[in-house]
């Protein structure tokens, strides 16, 4: 494959339900030796900027759309992060968006159709879904993005195939095939995967999308496979306001986001925590709000630690680790968002600074 200079930019979508496995395979992707640099835009559910900071430092510059929807961003802030990108060209070799695990990614997607500017210059490579192995055929019932994520993939990672067994394998990959008999799939474990199979691909196909959705060419509310729609001022219930890390504030409860019944709350504290209080709290927790917490994280700053310690949750799965030594410049502020249904952010406020050393 030759690349001339005037070549369009390759673009990969990164999607897939909360927790997948999608920033894992995006680290990956950014470790890798290939001597090529990745514009990232990130795209947060929630306020408070965690997936940034979970996203390897390296070199590459990761923009970040915070209002938390991307159904609403999209003709906003991405058409703005492009566009900036765009003018710097020949600085980079390709563009990844990684998106929330509750986007749809048919208005992303659009993006790289309807705006003219982006259009000329930019071209979808492909959509990369992230299936969590273990609770896709769950989401499948209840989440209608979870189907879309799949629907519309060039390329579906199943992911996590530590936890099912055989059989398990076999269901999930059959529903995904029921959903998306076109994309390739692999099966893998920390989304580990020759990266060859996820860039590059030339695959998206406009002509098999258009048959999923007719109206994808179409400006402006054309798309609707949703249950709910999203316009111009959003109906689809997320608020939008300024985020505010709340740094220098002793704790900051910030408003929960609402999409549907999904919603999600953060909190942050800049009292060191006390990890023997901590853990318990978070496994107990989950233990018993597990089905309805969907998604935690947190980058956390344990008393007399070094070192950021970020912790991950899918339902009551917990996984946690050291990152990286805090820098000098850095304020310690311990940071956690939980995603999930029916929540009940005093109890979890209240529980999360009760952990304070
Ligand atoms: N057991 C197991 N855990 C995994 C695997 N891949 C990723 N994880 C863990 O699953 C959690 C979520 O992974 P992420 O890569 O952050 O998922 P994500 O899709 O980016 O999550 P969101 O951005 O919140 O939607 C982390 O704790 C990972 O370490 C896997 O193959 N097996």
């Amino acid at each position: 494959m030759a690349e001339t200079p005037s070549e369009k930019i390759p673009v990969t979508v990164l999607t897939g339900y909360l927790g997948a496995g999608k920033t894992t395979l995006l680290n990956r992707i950014l470790s890798e030796p290939h001597g090529k640099k990745f514009a990232v835009i990130v795209n947060e559910f929630g306020e408070i900027g965690i997936d940034n900071d979970l996203v390897v430092g390296a070199d590459e510059e990761v923009f970040e759309m915070n209002n938390g929807c991307i159904c609403c961003t999209v003709r906003g802030d991405l058409i703005r992060i492009i566009d900036g990108l765009l003018r710097r060209k020949g600085q980079f070799d390709g563009i990844i968006v990684e998106t929330t695990g509750l986007a749809d990614p048919a208005p992303v997607a659009q993006t790289f159709f309807v705006d003219e500017e982006v259009q000329a210059k930019t071209k979808l490579d492909a959509v990369v879904t992230v299936a969590d192995a273990k609770w896709l055929s769950d989401r499948l019932k209840d989440a209608p993005e979870a189907k879309n994520q799949v629907a519309f993939a060039d390329v579906i990672l199943i992911n996590k195939t530590d936890l099912v067994n055989a059989d398990e394998l076999a269901e999930v990959e059959a529903r995904i095939r029921g959903i998306n008999p076109y994309a390739k799939l692999y099966r893998t474990q920390k989304s580990a995967i020759d990266i060859g199979k996820v860039l590059n691909q030339g695959a998206f196909d406009l002509d098999r999308i258009l048959e999923l959705e007719p109206a994808f060419l179409e400006e402006g509310e054309g798309h609707h496979h949703h249950d709910h729609e999203h316009g111009p001022d959003c109906g689809c219930g997320h608020e939008h306001h300024d985020h505010d890390h709340g740094h220098g504030h002793h704790h900051h409860g910030l408003k929960a986001v609402h999409d549907a019944e999904m919603q999600s709350v953060a909190f942050s504290t800049d009292k060191p925590l006390d990890p023997d209080k901590f853990f318990p709290w978070v496994q107990d927790l989950v233990a018993k709000e597990g089905p309805s917490i969907l998604r935690s994280k947190g980058i956390l700053a344990f008393k007399d630690d070094p070192d950021r310690f970020v912790f991950q949750g899918v339902h009551m799965i917990l996984d946690g680790d050291h990152q990286r030594p805090w820098k000098d410049d850095e304020k310690k502020v311990s940071r956690i968002v939980f995603i999930g249904r029916k929540l009940d952010a005093k109890a979890l406020e209240a529980g999360f600074l009760s952990c304070a050393a």
